[in-house]
């Protein structure tokens, strides 16, 4: 039987209960990575390496774990990155998850790969969602999805750029993910034809555009006014191009679902944060299931971070209540994590708090 949510006390918590309900194909979908899964194992271990140097006889009765994200504020540094498909595990899929994201003061980033309409998905948590864009060859597809984020409100443009192509997930070539017949998946279109055999990641993967450069930066600027993410950048290099492109920028490597043995974002961050130099916003995912794992985060300089698997596991058990549970407990956590290392804002965590394992 499914544990109630209040005895679930952590993150890791509601991942296991949460595979004990999830159907076989949304388990491999969800849950896998690419290849040997080097990269996403690493993305979990790689918080425990780096130690805390806590400061003491510090008040720190009272704790302000806000902040702002290209001008959204938010209750604690944490948002929720884009997911395809919460469909397959909540019949109120996206809707449920942004009212969750809201009623906690956290930020929802809709996927372009959604089973809800963007338009259903921002009403539900208004002035608290950014849009991900995954670029069409067909751009004027793509054209009109930026045109309907931006008029139903979003706050940002999260253009993502670790996937050329999809990278090699070995558990859903093993069970692929086959959307019920009739479902609408609203941001994909008609299936083109010839393509009826594909299952719908396969699908999916012939829409993208792989000679997507860095010169289409000034077509996607040409159609929106929204500040631009790049989301998927893991060296200084990319950093760097990104500010001097007037993009902000998303370390990730995609839950080591694209590149296995790619670095971590959370390695990758202090050179990344560098060659920035404060020109652009710098935010992370991948691995994250601690407060601490937030707290060290932004001490190496990202401005918040991002959580998709626990996210979705909170949904798989109780819809919006299970995202709700999900991110409060992190919220918790980096308000406690905070308080024991001597910090009441979340400006006051920097380098010095991070100590590196010989
Ligand atoms: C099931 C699943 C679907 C995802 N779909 C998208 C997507 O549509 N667009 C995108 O940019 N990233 C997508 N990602 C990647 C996440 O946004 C995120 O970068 C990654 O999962 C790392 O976070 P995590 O370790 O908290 O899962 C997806 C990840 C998962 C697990
Ligand atoms: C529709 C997919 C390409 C979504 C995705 O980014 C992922 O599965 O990692």
């Amino acid at each position: 039987m499914t544990p109630d949510l209040p005895e679930l006390l952590n993150l890791r918590e509601i991942e296991a209960a949460a595979c004990e309900v999830l159907p076989p194909a949304a388990f491999a979908y969800y849950r896998g990575g690419a290849n040997d899964e080097h990269t996403l194992r690493a993305n979990r271990e790689g918080y425990a390496a780096l130690k805390l140097r806590p400061r003491m006889l510090v008040d720190v009765s009272q704790i302000d774990t806000s902040t702002t994200v290209l001008g959204v504020p938010l209750a604690f540094p944490v948002g929720v990155a884009p997911c395809a498909l919460h469909g397959l595990v909540h019949p109120d899929a996206e809707v449920a998850t942004a009212r969750a994201a809201a009623s906690v003061g956290s930020l929802m980033t809709l996927s372009t790969m959604s089973h809800r309409t963007i338009e259903e998905v921002f009403g539900a948590a208004p002035e608290r969602c950014w849009f991900q864009l995954y670029l069409y060859k067909d751009r004027e597809v793509s054209r009109a999805l930026i045109a309907r984020a931006e008029a139903a409100g979003a706050r940002a443009l999260v253009l993502t750029v670790d996937a050329p192509h999809l990278g090699r997930r070995e558990a859903i070539i093993r069970t692929p993910v086959h959307i019920e017949p009739g479902t609408v998946l609203p941001n994909i279109g008609p299936r083109t034809p010839g393509r009826e055999h594909l299952d719908d990641l396969a699908y999916f993967d012939t829409l993208l555009d792989p000679s997507l450069s860095w010169r289409d930066l000034a077509w996607l600027r040409e159609q929106t006014r929204l500040p631009v993410i790049l989301k998927g950048l893991l060296t200084a290099e990319d950093a760097a191009l990104a500010a001097e492109h007037g993009c902000h920028v998303w370390a990730s490597n995609h839950g080591g679902r694209q590149l296995d043995t790619a670095v971590t974002a959370l390695e990758a961050l202090p050179e990344m944060v560098e060659a920035v130099a404060g020109r652009a916003e710098v935010y992370l995912d991948g691995g994250i299931s601690r407060g601490t794992d937030v707290i060290k985060c932004l001490a190496l300089g990202a401005r918040a971070v991002f959580v998709a698997r626990p996210v979705l596991y909170g949904l798989a058990l109780a819809g919006e209540a299970g995202v709700r549970r999900t991110l409060e407990l992190l919220r918790d956590e980096v308000r406690l994590g905070m308080a024991l290392c001597g910090k009441t804002r979340v400006g006051e965590l920097g380098p010095e708090l991070i100590r590196r394992s010989q």
